[in-house]
């Protein structure tokens, strides 16, 4: 029997668009995952002065984003947890009740240029495996040549992809401006950002 192989998708996913989809897919199918388990972070560590929409929120719109994936599923550990989400803490304690003989974290690739600035980085990149996405902007040589990065290269699987310029950042600016965000989000969160009033 082949062993199983999960993935968990961090993220603050405000909101969550085709980009966060088409790269998890695309993970899913060149590292032969049975499932990504997606986890919206209910305290993101590093945007503690941004304003960001409530866990609850973020929560229902990534059930919209992963409804129609039967491979996509959904966590609410981080958001349950107390205090901030240290990827160290889900780590720690989450990924030791999954049943699956490798559990790999996804990130892209500015995620990986900041790991440094993570809480227990060093345990994270020694005891977990990170799948990197390419973003642009981001060259994964320039980051993995970097001297701390050396010691932990066997627990960092990259993978060059598409380019995917959408973020969330974009989708909410945009919104604000009054401008369409159609195409760069799923049609069901375009409707629950206008219903709720998100963003303005
Ligand atoms: N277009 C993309 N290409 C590659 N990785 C991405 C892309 N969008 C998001 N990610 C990765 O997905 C994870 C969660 O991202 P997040 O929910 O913060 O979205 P974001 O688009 O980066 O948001 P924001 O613009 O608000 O910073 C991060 O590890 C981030 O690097
Ligand atoms: O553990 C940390 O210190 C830490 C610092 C920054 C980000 N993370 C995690 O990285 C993932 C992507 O974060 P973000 O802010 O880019 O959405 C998400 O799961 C965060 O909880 C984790």
């Amino acid at each position: 029997m082949s062993e199983k192989k999960i993935a968990i998708f961090g993220g603050t996913f405000d909101p969550p668009h085709l980009g966060h989809l088409i790269l998890a897919e695309q993970i899913k199918n060149n590292f032969g995952l049975a499932e990504i388990i997606f986890m919206p972070a209910g305290s993101p560590p590093h945007k503690k002065d941004k304003k960001i929409s409530s866990a609850q929120v973020r929560y229902e719109m990534l059930k919209l984003a992963v409804k129609d994936n039967p491979s996509f599923l959904l966590s609410d550990w981080e958001i349950k947890a107390k205090g901030y989400s240290y990827t160290a803490k889900t780590l720690s304690q989450f990924v030791p009740q999954i049943k699956a003989e490798k559990v790999f974290f996804i990130i892209g690739a500015d995620s990986l240029a900041n790991i440094f600035e993570w809480e227990k980085a060093d345990f994270l990149l020694s005891e977990g495996k990170f799948i990197v996405f390419n973003r642009p902007g981001y060259n994964f040589k320039e980051i993995l040549a970097k001297k701390r990065y050396q010691a932990y290269q066997q627990n960092i699987f990259t993978y060059h992809g598409l380019n995917i310029e959408i973020s969330s950042s974009y989708i909410r600016n945009e919104f604000k401006k009054g401008n369409s965000i159609r195409y760069l989000t799923l049609s069901q969160i375009e409707k629950y950002i206008k219903k709720n009033n998100l963003y303005r």
